[in-house]
């Protein structure tokens, strides 16, 4: 697959402050890629040089395999701040305002209108806009000019729960459009749901990258309940336990790497143990993400 964008020993210094420090990272074609890390880890600032709003202190980064120009940045659209459209305009007119700035074609606005579900209030004042809607016109706003990648800072910041899941759909379908999208969240939920890799910066440095459907791979839990007054015996007695504990009327079993629930139930099966119920809970993107905080 094409590598869009290639980070190679990336830094960035203020003053005494490392805000980023020696970051390699590669994200390819179709990738939903989240950012994490905890606040002040550097994520903006990356975001920033990859932008071209920021001077990198050291290292480089490629764009479609070629050093950035602006020619290259007009490939990507990006919502790093709010920005800034005027209250009294209607939703439509901000975008043919920025539209005229960026010097794209005002062909695509009733398009991006549509696909962020504003038509219907495209004539409406962007002040009557609610939070949710003022961060879709910004992702509009960011798609004039059909870009390949769309870079987002902190997408659902503020937004209530409506506001969130309209967002999150809205990044799902826009990568189901073909889009190549580079996301900055403080929501390992939301991350965990939309993307489909991830990084973890800590303090400047990457502590970790890799695909989100690896999270919790290795290790499984198992909840298991059955009517059996040994339940607990056989459960440690099964080769691939690691650890039982009893959690609300249910067993909570720690399976060992390469032991899944299957091997349990066969297991307590040949026991002629028959469970009521048995459910594997996989570890959370936030148990990984804060497993790898405090190990790094
Ligand atoms: N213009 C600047 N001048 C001085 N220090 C800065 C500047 N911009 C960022 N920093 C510092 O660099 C570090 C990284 O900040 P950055 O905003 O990139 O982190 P972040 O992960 O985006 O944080 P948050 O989640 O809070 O937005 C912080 O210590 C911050 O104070």
């Amino acid at each position: 697959m094409e590598n869009v964008l290639a980070i190679n020993n990336l830094s960035k210094r203020f003053g005494r402050i490392q805000a980023v420090n020696n970051i390699s990272l590669q994200v390819k074609a179709g990738q939903v890629f989240g950012m994490l890390g905890p606040n002040g880890s550097g994520k903006t600032t990356t975001l920033g040089m990859l932008m071209g709003v920021v001077n990198p202190t050291a290292g480089n980064f490629t764009w479609f395999g070629q050093a950035p120009t602006d020619h290259i940045r007009r490939r990507i659209g990006a919502v790093l701040e709010h920005p800034i459209f005027y209250p009294y305009l209607s939703g439509r007119k901000n975008l043919e305002l920025n539209a005229m700035i960026k010097q794209c074609p005002t062909g695509n606005i009733a398009k991006v209108l549509a696909l962020v579900e504003l038509a219907e209030r495209q004539d409406d004042a962007y002040k009557t806009y609610s939070l949710g809607m003022k961060q879709r016109l910004a992702i509009a706003s960011a798609l004039l000019n059909d870009p390949d990648v769309l870079i987002l800072d902190e997408p659902t910041n503020g937004l209530d729960p409506m506001g969130i899941a309209g967002i999150r759909e809205l990044i799902i379908k826009i990568a189901a459009g073909g889009k190549t999208i580079i996301l900055a969240s403080h929501l390992l939920d939301e991350v965990q749901r939309v993307c489909t890799h991830f990084a973890i910066l800590k303090r400047g440095t990457l502590v970790h990258h890799g695909p989100v459907h690896d999270v919790g791979k290795g290790t499984e839990t198992v909840e298991v309940k059955a009517d059996a007054p040994d339940l607990s015996q056989v459960l440690l007695a099964f080769p691939g336990t690691s650890s039982v504990n009893r959690e609300n009327g249910s067993f909570q079993v720690h399976l060992r790497e390469q032991f899944n629930a299957k091997d349990l139930n066969r297991f307590l099966f040949e026991k002629d143990i028959v469970v009521s119920h048995l459910v594997t809970r996989q570890k959370s993107l936030e148990q990984q993400f804060l497993e790898i905080l405090a190990e790094s």
